[in-house]
């Protein structure tokens, strides 16, 4: 009997600082005139809880331990850089992967307009299907007031 395994990952990234302004990178997008994300990588939440997901359902630990900040190689790294790589590592300790779901919590950039775009991207870079929802925290907490966003995601593996 097959037993498929669940996971999930959260990411929090926050909004970069106005003297020291970044491209929006989210889904694995360019945002174009919205305010970029800090981060050791390229910042891109939806495509880290993804990741952190896969990584969770497959036991294989999280985004520290195979994508640490101490890692050079990873500064800037592209959102669908590190989930095509958990992706990777997911399946050679022998997993397939069923599919990822990523809810993105924040006021903005408003993400339904680009939604199929955003799941064909990240869909490509796992080799399975990603769907992408996402919510706004009716402008409360730090989500609401815009110092940053979230996202939270779970995956189905499935041992081969
Ligand atoms: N950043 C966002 C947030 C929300 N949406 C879309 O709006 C719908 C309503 O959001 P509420 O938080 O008011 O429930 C939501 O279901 C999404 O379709 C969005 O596109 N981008
Ligand atoms: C992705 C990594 C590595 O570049 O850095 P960040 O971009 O800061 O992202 P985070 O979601 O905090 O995960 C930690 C690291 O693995």
């Amino acid at each position: 009997m097959i037993v498929p395994r669940t996971g999930i990952g959260v990411d929090v990234h926050a909004y970069a600082p106005d003297d020291a302004p970044q491209p929006l990178w989210l889904a694995g997008l360019l945002w174009e005139g919205e305010r970029g994300l800090s981060g050791h990588s390229d910042g891109d939440a939806v495509a880290h809880a993804a990741a952190d997901a896969l990584f969770s359902a497959a036991g294989v630990g999280d985004l520290g331990t195979h994508f640490g900040t101490d890692r050079p190689d990873y500064a800037g790294a592209s959102g669908t850089r590190l989930l095509a790589e958990a992706a990777r590592i997911v399946r050679a300790a022998g997993f397939e992967i069923g599919n990822i779901a990523v809810q993105f919590i924040a006021q903005r950039p408003v993400f339904a307009p680009r939604r199929d775009e955003a799941q064909r991207v990240l869909t490509e870079a796992a080799g399975a299907p990603v769907s992408v929802s996402a919510t706004t925290s009716d402008h409360l907490g730090f989500t609401g007031r815009r110092e940053g966003v979230a996202a939270v995601a779970t995956a189905l593996v499935y041992p081969i």
